[in-house]
């Protein structure tokens, strides 16, 4: 069952479970469901739902999600103890793909100081434990805690006795993250052809980040032979955190030739459900996280920008797209150059000569010096003013927008613009709420169609009259463009970021962002 070579590493979720166990993270058995729906989509193996003994919380969230998930495989945690044991097969006894996860610890220190037990008692628990929980599941996992800490022999032995106590899953965690890639895939190596039994059963890997390690040892274990690797979505977990999940798979597909297997993930939905994990904990996800971060495909400097634009493959090892992100970013900033201006240029409808297009980028170094990040707007500033122009497109000559909740109260908002040869143009719409009834009465006033990504509004002074502005990130034909607006009242704050970019869609020229594509 375990041979080295089979090309499927099985991906084991337990981002409710370890996950969860991050500090700031738990979450409500409903939010848990929703979460457990998004790992069965990604289409993991395994999804370890909870540890059935430690709380009310984790037998009902384990029961919601075996009543829904029946295509995945659920399993839950106990420690060696016949209670923990008994509530996790009840808490699982209406699962399709049930799997009981039994563990103990096999280190010396925690041997001594944790659990107080001699060899022989671990040994003991293992055997007994094990065989109870396979008395009422067929698929029963066995985890040795500290594994990585432990004498050789010693875990050779515990892992031995799983096995002829009923295993099918053999578990050998880097509880610490204190193990590294050599180590790891030696050790897997060592105990899958020494162990009597290792080759009828899966062996797997449950790394953690204490030194940033837990990725590549888990892809050294699977070079050892693992065909399960333990992972959780951003790599949330106890401390440091798991073997991330996005990693992981990413490391497998774009490095087939050299690791030889590949999971069923479909990756496209890998920044979905990363953006779901973190609505549902409040645990942003670090800016220049792997596969994940909003930097991961985002380029500042001027020379990756100008081989970005040449070729994708001179700076990117993998398609955005192919792991759920719209499209590659091409930030504006210090460290920017001539190329990527240009064509934020074009994207924007300015098509400048050389002469202008030094003026420019001349402004622009000097604004990039002042501001962390230059924007649309103030790229198409500083155009405006090299062609001495003012700005084109429909102005805001009034709005009104009403809501409320309840019979009857449908939010609605009429406007009235002025087209740039200044006829007037009104319009209305009702929508889902005033904002949404807005931007519906403009989109009918331009004639723009646009899908907004995000809209936020905040406060830009202090005070009972503070200006508020507001942002909207849409996107039109594909291509993103962002909008400010601001204003004391908000909704009209809202409407000029939304024409903001708008007028932008409609002086655009066909633009080259795809050239990126
Ligand atoms: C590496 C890991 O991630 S392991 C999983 C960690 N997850 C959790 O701890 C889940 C949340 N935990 C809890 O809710 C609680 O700790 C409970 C309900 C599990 C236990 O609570 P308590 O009974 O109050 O025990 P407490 O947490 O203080 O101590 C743990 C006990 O389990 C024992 N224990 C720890 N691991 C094992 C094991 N694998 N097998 C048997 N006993 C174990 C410890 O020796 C200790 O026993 P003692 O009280 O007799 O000294
Ligand atoms: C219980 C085991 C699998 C664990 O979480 C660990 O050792 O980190």
């Amino acid at each position: 069952m375990n041979a080295p070579s089979e090309p499927h590493v099985r991906i084991f979720d337990t981002t409710l479970r370890d996950g969860e166990q991050s500090p700031g993270c738990s979450m409500m058995p409903q939010q848990k469901l929703v979460m457990a729906r998004a790992l069965a989509e990604l289409g993991v193996d395994v999804i370890e739902t909870g540890f059935p003994a430690s709380s009310q919380a984790d037998r009902e969230a384990t029961a919601l999600i075996a009543r829904e998930l029946r295509e995945t495989t659920l399993c839950v945690l106990s420690r060696c103890l016949p209670a923990d044991i008994e509530a996790s097969m009840r808490a699982i006894e209406h699962a399709a793909k049930p799997r009981l996860h039994v563990f103990i610890s096999t280190s010396p220190l925690h041997r001594e100081h944790k659990l107080r037990m001699d060899k022989a008692a671990v040994l003991d628990a293992t055997a007994r434990m094990v065989a109870l929980a396979r008395s009422g599941c067929d698929d029963v996992e066995f985890s040795t805690e500290d594994g990585t800490r432990t004498e050789e022999d010693f875990l050779a032995e515990v892992i031995g006795v799983a096995i002829a106590s009923g295993a099918t899953t053999i578990n050998v965690p880097d509880t610490l993250g204190y193990t590294t890639p050599g180590e790891m895939r030696a050790l897997f190596e060592r105990l899958i052809a020494n162990v009597p039994g290792a080759r009828d059963v899966v062996f797997s890997a449950h790394c953690h980040d204490d030194l940033g390690m837990a990725v590549a040892n888990s892809l050294a274990a699977i070079e050892g032979g693992a065909r399960q690797v333990e992972c959780t979505i951003n790599g949330i977990g106890e401390r440091a955190g798991n073997c991330a999940l996005e990693e992981l798979v990413m490391a497998l597909k774009v490095r087939n030739a050299w690791f030889g297997a590949d999971t069923r993930i479909d990756t496209r939905r890998l920044v979905p459900a990363s953006r779901l994990l973190s609505r549902l904990t409040g645990m942003a996800v670090q800016r220049n996280k792997a596969i994940v971060g909003r930097n991961a495909f985002a380029h500042e400097s001027g020379i990756h920008q100008h081989g970005m634009l040449r070729h994708r493959g001179t700076y990117e090892i993998m398609h955005p797209e192919d792991v759920g992100w719209a499209a590659s970013q091409i930030v504006l900033g210090r460290h920017s150059g001539r190329a990527a201006l240009a064509d934020r240029l074009r994207t924007l409808g300015h098509v400048l000569d050389e002469a202008r297009l030094d003026a420019v980028f001349a402004a622009f170094k000097a604004l990039a010096e002042k501001k962390r990040e230059v924007f649309d707007a103030d790229i198409e500033a500083l155009a405006l003013d090299a062609d001495r122009q003012r700005p084109r497109g429909h102005r805001l000559a009034r709005a009104h927008v009403s809501t409320g909740v309840g019979d009857g109260s449908l939010p609605t908002a009429s406007v009235e613009l002025l087209a740039p040869d200044g006829t007037s143009i009104s319009e209305a719409a009702v929508g889902d709420g005033p904002v949404h009834a807005l931007f519906a009465a403009l989109a009918r006033a331009t004639g723009v169609a646009l899908d907004v990504d995000s809209y936020s509004v905040s406060s830009l002074t202090t005070g009972d009259d503070a200006q508020g502005t507001a942002n909207v990130v849409a996107r039109s034909d594909g291509v993103e463009m962002t909008g400010t607006g601001t204003s004391t009242d908000i909704i009209e704050a809202s409407a000029l970021a939304w024409l903001d970019v708008a007028n932008r869609v409609a002086r655009r020229a066909p633009q080259r962002v795809a050239a990126v594509a």
